[in-house]
Parts: structure tokens; C-alpha cells; sequence
């Protein structure tokens, strides 16, 4: 039996603390409050940020990093916008040799660096790991089948983490391509913000399919200039993700594009929501590190001009329809 920590028990970190326990591992999960922490070692549960599951009892909590640290792997599952803080505060306790699987999906705001980047700084030498596919976090609590993609570095090493992580109904294919692993995650969030406004303004189903095969070749695009395989971009982490993502109301992403396409208001939407929709943050960031990489995202831009610089929507998409036609690949 493995001991796994997992950091950060959102909606996301709790399930999988809920997958680890189910592969066989002990498992400590940290949450940001300690009334989190409370609620799930007192009633087995995370009413806050994953109502109605129970949790099994094996699933320990704590508030406090320093007892994730002894864990023969850890999880990093904070958003994104927190990983570097929450790296930082790992720097001074952390144990040499221990590998991080870093869960979260987006692109730090200011830097544009991709996770991998923003751990590497702050936890030198550290073995990273990528987990990343589509993956709503209430159906891997609920044990429904599912699968993502874990990349390290070495394939083998990818392979040894997966047994460790994955389960039946928790199937991970391995990887070597640490950065195509995390592209996909993070650009996709942006995509579904798209793909609802495309919904929420009633294009209908067409425009959402041309969307998401558009989104997939800019996501490719700067995968590509990024260094990823575009095979990875094609896989569980890029054009799955991309997939239900754009697809689902449960998507927190594509549920706020729905609300935007409306016509609420975006500070009104965030008012309201307790949890992260990381497409918010990643829409800025994403078009900073395109436009470093000279990478053209037409929808990502698209979408952090309505977000972040106050134009309308509908300008917006006759800007985006009003493009030349150009060659398809
Ligand atoms: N929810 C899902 O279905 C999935 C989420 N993810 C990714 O996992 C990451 C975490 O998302 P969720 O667990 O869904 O979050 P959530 O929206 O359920 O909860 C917010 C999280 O932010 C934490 N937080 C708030 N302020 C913080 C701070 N100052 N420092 C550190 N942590 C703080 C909270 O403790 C909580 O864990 C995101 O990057 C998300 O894209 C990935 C796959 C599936
Ligand atoms: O990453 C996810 C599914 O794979 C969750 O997406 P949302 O953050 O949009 O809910």
C-alpha cells in the first residue's frame, strides 16, 4: 500500500482522493480550510465543494501541508493561479524524492508558464507528473468509468505512477510528452467558455462542432510551438478533454459561456460561484504565451477581449465570422 497526499480538496482533489483510496492507497487529503478538513475527517463528506458524496472513512484530511510531506507521491490539485503559493510554502518541508503529480489545468497568470514551469521554479529537481483528461470530478467520485493521461518524463516511470494511481474504473494511459499533457487541459477551459456563448446565444449545433474542431487545431497550434507531440494533443488530455468539456453543462467553463451568451454579466457570474472556473484566468494567459510563441488563437483571443477587455459579444463573433477564408490545415 502506496501513501498518497493530496493537496487541495475541491471538487477535483476530493474525488480523487476518493480514486487514490479506491487503487489501494492510504490516503491524506489537505484542505485550503480547516473546516473542510473538519467536515470530512467528522461526517465523511465535502459539502462544500462536492455535495451529496459520501466519502470512505479510510479518507483522512488535514489543514496542514507539512502532513502531506512522507507521502510516497503527491497530488498537487489547487487552481491554478495558486500552485506557485502553495509550491512555495512546500519549498522548506519538502522530502527530496518524492514525485509530484499536478493535477490542476491553466496557465499562470503575468508569466504564462504552464504548471510544470511554475513548479519547476519554485520545487527545483523535483519529479513531476502530469494527470490531466476528461474527467468531471462527481462521476470519478461515483466510481463511473473514466480514463486520463499521466505523463512523466520517462515512460517508465509514467508506467510505475500509473499503477499506483489507476484502478479499473480509473484508467490511465502514460505518457512522455509533459507538455502536450498540460496544454490540452488548460487551453480547452478557454475553448468551452467559447463554445457556451456559442450556446447560450442559440447558434446551434453546427457552430458549436466547427468551434471545437477550430479549437482543437489552435490548441494544436500551440502545443506544437510549445514543444508537445500532436498525437498528445489528439488524446485523453487534449481532444477528450476538449470534448466534454464543450459539451456539458456540468462544465463549470461551459456553463458560465451559456450564462455570458445570456447576457449576464461576468462579475455577476463569478458573484455567485464558489468554485474555479479556470478558463477565466487562463483566457489572458493563454493568448500571452500565443502571442510570445507568434501563434494565432482567433478564439482564445475572441474570448479574452469579451472577458478581460469589455467588448461585446456580439462584435466579437462578427469579427471572428468576418475573418478571410484560408486553408483548413
Ligand atoms: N472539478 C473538476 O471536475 C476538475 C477540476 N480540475 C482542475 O482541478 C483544479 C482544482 O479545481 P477544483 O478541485 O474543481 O476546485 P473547486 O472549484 O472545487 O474548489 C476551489 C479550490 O480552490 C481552493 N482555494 C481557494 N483559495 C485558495 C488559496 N488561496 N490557495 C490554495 N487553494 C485555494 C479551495 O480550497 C478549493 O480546493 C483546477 O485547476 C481544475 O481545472 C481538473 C479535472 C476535473
Ligand atoms: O476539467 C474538467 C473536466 O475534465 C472540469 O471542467 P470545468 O472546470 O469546466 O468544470
Amino acid at each position: 500500500m502506496n501513501k498518497v497526499g493530496v493537496i487541495g480538496a475541491g471538487a477535483w482533489g476530493t474525488a480523487l482522493a476518493c480514486a487514490m483510496q479506491r487503487a489501494g492507497n492510504e490516503v491524506l487529503l489537505q484542505a485550503y480550510e480547516p473546516e473542510v478538513a473538519e467536515a470530512i475527517n467528522r461526517s465523511h463528506a465535502n459539502p462544500i465543494y462536492l455535495p451529496n458524496t459520501n466519502l470512505n472513512p479510510n479518507i483522512r484530511a488535514t489543514s496542514d501541508l507539512i502532513d502531506i510531506i512522507g507521502s510516497d507521491v503527491i497530488l498537487m490539485v489547487a487552481p491554478a493561479q495558486h500552485v506557485r503559493a502553495t509550491c512555495k510554502a512546500l519549498r522548506p518541508i519538502w522530502k527530496k524524492g518524492t514525485p509530484l503529480l499536478i493535477c490542476a489545468k491553466g496557465i499562470e497568470l503575468d508569466s504564462g508558464l504552464i504548471m510544470s514551469e511554475v513548479v519547476g521554479e519554485e520545487l527545483p529537481d523535483v519529479e513531476i507528473g502530469i494527470l490531466s483528461g476528461p474527467t468531471f470530478a462527481i462521476e470519478v467520485a461515483n466510481a463511473l468509468p473514466s480514463a486520463c493521461t499521466l505523463a512523466m518524463k520517462e515512460m517508465d516511470r509514467a508506467m510505475i505512477m500509473a499503477k499506483v494511481v489507476g484502478s479499473s474504473r480509473f484508467r490511465i494511459y502514460a505518457s512522455d510528452d509533459i507538455v502536450g499533457a498540460q496544454i490540452g487541459g488548460a487551453v480547452k477551459n478557454v475553448l468551452a467558455i467559447a463554445s457556451g456563448m456559442a450556446s447560450g446565444k442559440g447558434f446551434g449545433d453546427n457552430a458549436r462542432a466547427a468551434l471545437i474542431t477550430r479549437g482543437i487545431s489552435e490548441l494544436t497550434r500551440l502545443g506544437v510551438a510549445k514543444g508537445a507531440k500532436p498525437e498528445t494533443l489528439m488524446g485523453l488530455s487534449g481532444m477528450g478533454d476538449l470534448t466534454l468539456t464543450c459539451n456539458s453543462m456540468q462544465s463549470r467553463n461551459f456553463s458560465l459561456g451559456v450564462a455570458l451568451g445570456h447576457g449576464e454579466k461576468l462579475e455577476d457570474i463569478l458573484k455567485v460561484r464558489k468554485a474555479v472556473t479556470e478558463g477565466v484566468f487562463t483566457a489572458r494567459s493563454v493568448c500571452k504565451l500565443a502571442a510570445s510563441l507568434h501563434v494565432d488563437m482567433p478564439i482564445c483571443k475572441a474570448v479574452n477581449r469579451i472577458l478581460n477587455e469589455g467588448a461585446d459579444i456580439n462584435e466579437v463573433v462578427d469579427d471572428l465570422l468576418a475573418r478571410p477564408f484560408r486553408e483548413e490545415i
